[in-house]
């Protein structure tokens, strides 16, 4: 997708008492890397094979213009990347080309990768910095900002993670050029997720558009002022933070019983549908908001819609998710658009009753 901004957009994130950084959000920013490692010895940069070229790119500029010993670290594409066995791969490369507490990972790629880089420098010596360079809408408006890294493993999604500030988020907007038709509505999902939860003004802009390509940057930058003010007030998910996992909560659940082979943003798009239907039955959401959500994720072209056979499977898998206390389930629900609430421990049969709504025979 062609992407033009004009400016250089700096968005501040001041994660409580934590060392504070800012998302740079432009077209043509890769340049603003070897900045972030001169001094330091090495840096080793993380990617999907998607993005080869550009790593190369980078490894070259950093060794050329920052002075530095800089390394590629190839991943799987896509969930494949957020193994413990690539995790593993990660730290062997990083140990045999031994890496210290002040040397540097970048994150390259989208999601996946920024999540895996995340989990790798935070856990590396028990901590070294990160850089993350999201190159997908769904890794700049959600995954690269706010410090939550981690893989999957069988039991479930992210089970294993840390929370691990970035040192800075580079968003050049110029890496979404090559990036599929299917990927940018997926993350346009966390971008209507965003929408639901706080800035109306996303949801009007994609009802007039939702492509997303008349106004990508503008869609973006909301997202991520959204995400860093959330951030910074609870960096560590305490509290607020929980709305973020607006729609996860199924969402989760439908990518373990999927192994993982659904694209996350299409499962919170489920997600959300059933997360709205839940609030109108337990919290009383208006009818137009709850349409709204089938609606506009619809003419995305996210579904909506789940198959009906799975529901205790499904229900297994979210007695897992982080936001569950003891055996009491908890989703983030909606009173009304921008006012989210806990929906604490709801009767099993509004449960099925929700999900009623998004499922689909087979
Ligand atoms: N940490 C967080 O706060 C957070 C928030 C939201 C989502 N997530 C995680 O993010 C992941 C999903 O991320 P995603 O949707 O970016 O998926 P992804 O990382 O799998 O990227 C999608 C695909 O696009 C390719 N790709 C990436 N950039 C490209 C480019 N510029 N051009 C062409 N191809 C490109 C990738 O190689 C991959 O095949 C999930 O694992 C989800 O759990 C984390
Ligand atoms: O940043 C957050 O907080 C989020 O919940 C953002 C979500 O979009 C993201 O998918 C996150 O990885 C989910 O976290 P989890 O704690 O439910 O694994
Ligand atoms: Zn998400």
């Amino acid at each position: 997708m062609q992407v033009k901004a004009s400016d250089i957009v700096r968005i501040p994130v001041r994660p409580g008492g934590g060392r504070p950084y800012d998302v740079v959000l432009g077209v043509g920013l890769l340049g603003e890397l070897a900045e972030t490692v001169v001094g330091r010895t090495r840096a080793a940069v993380i990617h999907p094979g998607a993005l080869r070229a550009t790593a190369d790119a980078v490894v070259a500029d950093l060794r050329e213009n920052a002075g530095v010993e800089a390394h590629a670290i190839e991943v799987p594409d896509g969930e494949e990347a957020k193994q413990l066995r690539i995790a593993g791969f990660c730290w062997d490369v990083l140990g045999r080309i031994g890496f210290t507490r002040d040397d540097m990972v970048i994150g390259l790629g989208g999601g996946t990768v920024t999540d895996l880089a995340g989990f790798v420098a935070a856990s590396w010596l028990r901590g070294v910095d990160v850089v993350q360079v999201p190159t997908t809408v769904l890794g700049m408006v959600d995954a690269a900002v706010g410090g939550k890294t981690g893989i999957d493993i069988d039991a479930g999604k992210n089970l294993v993670g840390a929370f691990h500030q970035p040192l800075g988020v580079l968003c050049d907007l110029a890496a979404l050029e090559s990036l599929p038709a299917v990927e940018v509505r997926a993350g346009l999902a966390e971008v209507v997720k965003t929408g639901f939860i706080a800035d109306a003004a996303i949801l009007d802009l994609l009802d007039a558009d939702p492509t997303g390509a008349a106004h990508l940057p503008e869609l973006i930058e909301r997202s991520i002022r959204v995400k860093a003010e959330v951030v910074s007030g609870d960096p560590r998910e305490d509290g607020r933070r929980e709305i973020l996992n607006y729609g996860h909560t199924l969402g989760h659940a439908i990518e373990k019983v999927e192994h993982f082979s659904w694209r996350h943003g299409a499962a919170i798009s489920v997600g959300m549908v059933f997360a709205a239907e839940l609030s109108r039955l337990v919290v009383g959401l208006d009818d137009a908001t709850a349409d709204r959500h089938r609606e506009l994720l619809t003419r995305i072209g996210l579904p909506v819609t789940y198959r009906d056979d799975r529901w205790a499977a499904l229900l297994d898998a979210m007695r897992v998710d982080k936001k569950a206390r003891g055996r009491r389930m908890r989703f983030v629900g909606l009173e009304a658009q921008g006012r989210t609430v806990i929906l604490d421990n709801p009767d099993a049969g509004l449960l099925i009753a929700a999900f009623t709504t998004v499922a689909e025979g087979r």
